[in-house]
């Protein structure tokens, strides 16, 4: 029998969608044991002061804003929809997706201001609505709850506002993006009265903790090199994501061998420069966590 313990930290995840398998992978890499049957509405962590509540995602920024649970793992898109009193924590770097108004390919339509008085549909009404306000642009936002790219070769509405990833959706339904409404990945979010209480908010920094040295190490290789030692200085001066490297010397006074982490987004760059600078035996491993 699984019991919510009242000392413990309350955290919300989809229960099965798109965040579900990405979420449960983070918490699990973070050290977290819990278990998560389909069927199962909630799990106590067995090594963690924490119980993790399986819900709908549309639900979770309502729960943490309520009080319902402390903290919950939740597109942007939603938090933002929502307009509830909760604090976004941290991007956790997956389900990346943009919501972005669309219009069909052949409609002539370019920019935003062309829509005025026009019909939008989307089941962000919200964001929507404060997107067109914002520029002064009058439209008639109309609520649909799924298959928002069908609506316009419905007659439905003249635009929509949806998620697009790939851009597969739009282009099935001969639609083109003309505009950004939001850039959003996978949050953490919390209650902020969870954040003000001492106990609690200490279980908190404990797992954001955690989550950074995960987050960081994947931004990061390890390498290990030889290199000509009058290229040292060169080498260890060589780029904002060269962090700190260790030098040891090796059986051989001509050569060095130098120890450290690469960003991923410089690291292809940067191992070209090393070998134009003669670098050799150049072995690259991922880094599990990371802590700086
Ligand atoms: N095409 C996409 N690519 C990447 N991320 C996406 C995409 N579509 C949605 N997301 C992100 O994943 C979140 C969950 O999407 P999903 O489709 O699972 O929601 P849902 O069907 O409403 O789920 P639920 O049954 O929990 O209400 C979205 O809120 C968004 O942040
Ligand atoms: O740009 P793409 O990679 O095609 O992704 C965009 C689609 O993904 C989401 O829908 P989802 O597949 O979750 O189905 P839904 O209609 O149930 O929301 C979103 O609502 C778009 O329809
Ligand atoms: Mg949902």
């Amino acid at each position: 029998m699984v019991k919510l313990n009242g000392d413990h930290l309350k955290l919300a995840i989809q229960k099965d969608g798109r965040l579900t398998e990405d979420t449960r992978n983070l918490l699990r890499t973070v050290g977290l044991q819990f278990d998560a049957y389909k069927q199962r509405l909630f799990s106590n962590c067995r090594n963690f002061p924490m119980d993790i509540l399986f819900v709908r995602d549309d639900d979770i920024p309502e729960y943490v804003a309520e009080g319902v649970v402390d903290l919950g793992i939740v597109g942007r898109n939603l938090m933002v929809e929502a307009e509830k009193n909760v604090q976004e924590l941290m991007p956790l770097n997956y389900g990346q997706c943009t919501l972005m108004v669309a219009v069909p390919a052949d409609s002539g339509i370019s920019d935003v201001k062309q829509l005025a008085g026009c019909k939008v549909a989307t089941s962000y009404p919200n964001s929507t609505q404060r997107f067109f306000a914002e520029r002064d642009i009058p439209v008639n936002v109309i609520p649909i709850s799924g298959s928002v790219e069908i609506t316009p070769a419905l007659g439905v509405a003249a635009a929509i506002v949806d998620l697009v990833s790939t851009g597969s959706s739009l282009k099935l339904n001969d639609l083109v993006a003309i505009d950004t409404v939001l850039e959003s990945q996978s949050i953490i979010i919390a209650n902020p009265n969870s954040l003000s209480n001492t106990h609690k908010s200490s279980i908190i920094e404990r797992l954001l903790t955690r989550f950074r040295g995960v987050l960081s190490a994947a931004e990061y290789k390890y390498v290990m090199m030889n290199v000509p030692s009058h290229e040292l200085d060169y080498v260890s001066n060589l780029m904002p994501g060269l962090k700190s490297p260790t030098v040891l010397p090796t059986a051989d006074p001509e050569w060095m061998a130098v120890h450290t982490a690469i960003r991923e987004d410089v690291f292809w760059e940067a191992i070209e420069e090393l070998k134009r600078r003669g670098a050799q035996g150049i072995l690259v491993s991922s880094i599990e966590k990371m802590f700086v």
